[in-house]
């Protein structure tokens, strides 16, 4: 299989203080990987990296051919004087299709959203609606920055299972940062830890294990990932009322 990406030994930012100092990446079709690191570590930049909004001094990125990407950024602010609605937004910056867009807020969890007004969605209606937009174009490289940041816990939770499920429907691959490292890492083939440079990488549980992580993150995540998987559980087996409640609450 061909990888979706391919980046090799990227360098970028000034010689003597390197943002990102060899770093490889690959991205397989259907794979789910997420870069982990702390403030700073150069996350956001590699994604650039990724998608070509910058270059790198050193190394490159292989896109494969024709490669459709959909984006989720790291926040988007949008004037709330300005009326507009989910549909509309749609339209930004080319329209599409009605039963096109319906199709993508369903699959976004954001389906009966396009007559709302964008200024009056909670944050998680919010961050489906943006996610929403980049399955629009049918990606076959999702790539989200951050997309959870000011959700909750069970927020979270709920918009990763939702990024899994839309793997499965449209068997995209997925590129994201996060720093919700408990709930992403349960949602992830693979885990790649950056810090300048790539510090340790591979499944969830390898990563969570890996001395490399432990430093930048303290032995507790290991312990908070097992928890979580825990509860994750347990949610299932019928102590998930609170839980379902505001899953139920936050689709209204
Ligand atoms: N175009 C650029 N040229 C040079 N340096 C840059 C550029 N863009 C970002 N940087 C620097 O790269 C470093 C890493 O920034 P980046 O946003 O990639 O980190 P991050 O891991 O995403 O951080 P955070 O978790 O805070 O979002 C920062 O010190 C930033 O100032």
């Amino acid at each position: 299989m061909s990888a979706l990406i391919e980046a090799r030994g990227l360098e970028f930012g000034p010689k003597g203080a390197p943002v990102l100092r060899d770093v490889s990446l690959r991205v397989e079709a259907g794979e789910i990987v997420t870069l982990v690191g702390p403030n700073g570590s150069g996350k956001s930049t590699l994604l650039r990296l990724v998608i070509g909004a910058l270059a790198p001094r050193r190394g490159r990125v292989r896109r494969m051919r024709g490669l459709r990407i959909g984006y989720v950024p790291q926040s988007l602010v949008l004037d709330a004087s300005l009326p507009i609605t989910v549909r509309r937004f749609l339209d930004l910056p080319l329209r599409v299709g009605d039963a096109e867009a319906e199709a993508a807020l369903d699959q976004s969890g954001a389906g009966g959203l396009g007559g709302r007004q964008m200024a009056a969605l909670s944050g998680g209606q919010f961050q489906r609606v943006l996610l929403a937009r980049a399955v629009l174009n049918r990606p076959q490289l999702l790539i989200l920055d951050e997309p959870t940041q000011g959700l909750d816990q069970p927020g979270q939770a709920a918009f990763y299972r939702r990024i899994e499920a839309l793997r499965r429907d449209i068997g995209c691959g997925v590129l994201m940062v996060s720093h919700e490292l408990h709930v992403v890492m349960s949602a992830s083939d693979r885990v790649i830890c950056l810090n300048g440079h790539i510090c340790c990488e591979g499944t969830p549980a390898v990563v969570s294990a890996a001395p490399a992580y432990r430093e930048l993150f303290g032995t507790g995540t290991g312990g908070q990932l097992a928890l979580y998987r825990h509860e994750h559980d347990h949610a299932h087996e019928g102590g998930g009322t609170a839980h379902h409640h505001h899953q139920h609450h936050a689709e209204g």
